[in-house]
């Protein structure tokens, strides 16, 4: 296997009395993609949380392309490469889908208020270049037609794949997909596994937590389960898919129950 982009290290986090992750460890390759999945309440969310910056690990730590993540700020974070999504869209509801995403080319951008305020040479060109890498994400997610609409008014899917492409204009070595199909009919599942695949077809690393099985079994490379704050299995699909204690948890009963 290649280096790992991503190296979740043995970590715990606890709030207050509860364990939400419990040492647990696992890696993220170049050039995969990723599935972490487990029952409500198994951890995943608080996985995320602590691989961008939103939570700090009680013990143990995260590394990304070999840079330990623990006392980065978010926007830090997001500068070494790291960009996600969320499970509840978070877009900038009065801006255009265009001008969305060259909020997210910003991150990189060199130039200051006052290049801004005069709108200095400087300023248009990089403007220019973002207008254009923003209309190329627009045209890459399938929602090139709707620039100029505000965001608001995008139909629902065409918002969570504008999501998409405001993280991926930050240029991200790694792109988190927190449910992504949350609130998909089964066509715009399959169109977002497309993109899904489109994405790590064009060079990035991608990561998905999701609950629809279907989408996670059909998409990613790999998956990692979570339980209880623990890591159960971690696998291909096909062995994900035959695992006991995945089968067991997500049907709720105990591995060791023998019915009697
Ligand atoms: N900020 C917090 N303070 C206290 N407890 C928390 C906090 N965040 C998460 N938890 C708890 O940690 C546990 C794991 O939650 P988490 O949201 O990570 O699970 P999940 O696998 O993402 O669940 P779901 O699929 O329902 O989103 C839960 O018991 C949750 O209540």
């Amino acid at each position: 296997m290649p280096d790992a982009l991503l190296e979740v290290d043995d970590v715990t986090i606890k709030f207050g009395g509860l364990v939400a992750l419990d040492s647990v460890s696992f890696d993220i390759v170049p050039g995969e993609i990723l599935g972490l999945i487990g029952p409500n309440g198994a951890g995943k969310t608080t996985c995320f949380n602590v691989m961008t910056g939103v939570y700090e690990a009680t013990s143990g730590e995260v590394r990304f392309d070999g840079t330990k993540l623990n006392k980065l700020k978010r926007h830090q974070i997001t500068k070494l490469g790291l960009a996600r999504t969320f499970q509840n869209i978070r877009l900038f509801k009065s801006m255009t889908a265009l001008e969305n995403v060259m909020v997210g080319t910003d991150v990189h951008s060199k130039v200051g208020v006052w290049d801004a305020l005069l709108r200095t040479k400087r300023f248009r060109s990089t403007e220019g270049a973002s207008r254009e890498r923003a209309r190329e994400l627009l045209d890459f997610v399938g929602v090139a037609a709707l620039e100029d609409e505000l965001a608001a008014n995008l139909p629902y899917g065409d918002q969570r794949r504008l999501e998409i492409a405001r993280a991926m204009a930050t240029g991200p070595k790694l792109l988190c997909l927190d449910e992504p199909a949350a609130g998909f009919n089964p066509a715009e599942k399959q169109k977002l596994m497309q993109l899904i695949r489109k994405v790590r077809d064009d060079g990035y690393t991608v990561l998905v937590i999701e609950h629809d099985m279907r989408l996670v079994m059909g998409v990613c490379d790999r998956i990692v389960v979570l339980e209880f704050g623990k890591k159960i299995a971690e696998g291909t699909p096909a062995e994900i898919r035959d695992n006991p204690a995945v089968i067991a948890a997500y049907l709720g009963v105990e591995e060791d129950d023998d019915a009697s």
